[in-house]
C-alpha cells in the first residue's frame, strides 16, 4: 500500500470524554477500500470481494497521547451508489481516498473525489490521505510511484503506517 497525506487534522467531536473523528474511506469500486479498513479493524484481509453499501466501524485510538475514537465509514465504490457520496463528503472530518495501483482509471477517479470534497468543503484545508493499495500485484502495476508526486506529500506503504499518518493528520 503506498500512501500520501495532504492537509492537517482538524478537532473531533467528543464520545464520553474522548475525541471522535469520523473518517470517511472512499475510492472506486473494488480497490480494497474494505480491505484496508479490515486490516486496521480486525487484521484480518478479506480475500473475496463483497461489493459494500455502507459499513461503519468504530474504534479505540490514541491520538496525540490522548484516547479518541475513530469513527470509519467505508463507503461503497460501486457506481450504482454514488448518490450519497456528497453527504459523506460534508459530514466527514477525515478521507482516505484508495485506488488501485494496477487500476490507473481508479487513480483518476482518485482525483476526482479529492476535488470533489475541495468542492463541497469549499476549502483545502480538510485531513486527506491517498492510498495506492494492491502493491503486491507489482507485475499488474499501471500506477508508478511517480505520478503521485504532484501532490507533493511523503509516501509510506503499510496499513499501520497509514494509520497512524492518518492519526497524525
Ligand atoms: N492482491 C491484493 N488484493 C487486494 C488488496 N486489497 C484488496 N484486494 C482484493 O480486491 C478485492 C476487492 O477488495 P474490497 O476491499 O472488497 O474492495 P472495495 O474497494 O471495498 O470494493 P467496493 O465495496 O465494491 O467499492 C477483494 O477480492 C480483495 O481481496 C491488496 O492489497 N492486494
Amino acid at each position: 500500500m503506498e500512501v500520501e497525506s495532504e492537509a492537517h487534522c482538524c478537532p473531533g467531536s467528543s464520545s464520553g470524554g474522548s475525541r471522535e473523528y469520523k473518517v470517511v474511506m472512499l475510492g472506486a469500486g473494488g480497490v480494497g477500500k474494505s480491505a484496508v479498513t479490515m486490516q486496521f479493524i480486525s487484521h484480518q484481509f478479506p480475500d473475496y470481494h463483497d461489493p459494500t453499501i455502507e459499513d461503519a466501524y468504530k474504534t479505540q485510538v490514541r491520538i496525540d497521547n490522548e484516547p479518541a475514537y475513530l469513527d470509519i465509514l467505508d463507503t461503497a465504490g460501486q457506481a450504482e451508489f454514488t448518490a450519497m457520496r456528497e453527504q459523506y463528503m460534508r459530514g466527514g472530518e477525515g478521507f482516505i481516498i484508495c485506488y488501485s495501483v494496477t487500476d490507473r482509471q481508479s487513480f483518476q477517479e482518485a482525483a476526482k473525489f479529492k476535488e470533489l470534497i475541495f468542492q463541497v468543503r469549499h476549502t483545502y484545508e480538510i485531513p486527506l490521505v491517498l492510498v495506492g493499495n494492491k502493491i503486491d500485484l507489482e507485475q499488474f502495476r499501471q500506477v508508478l510511484s511517480e505520478k503521485m508526486s504532484y501532490h507533493g506529500v511523503s509516501l509510506c506503504d503499510t496499513p499501520s503506517e497509514l494509520w497512524q499518518s492518518a492519526k497524525d493528520g
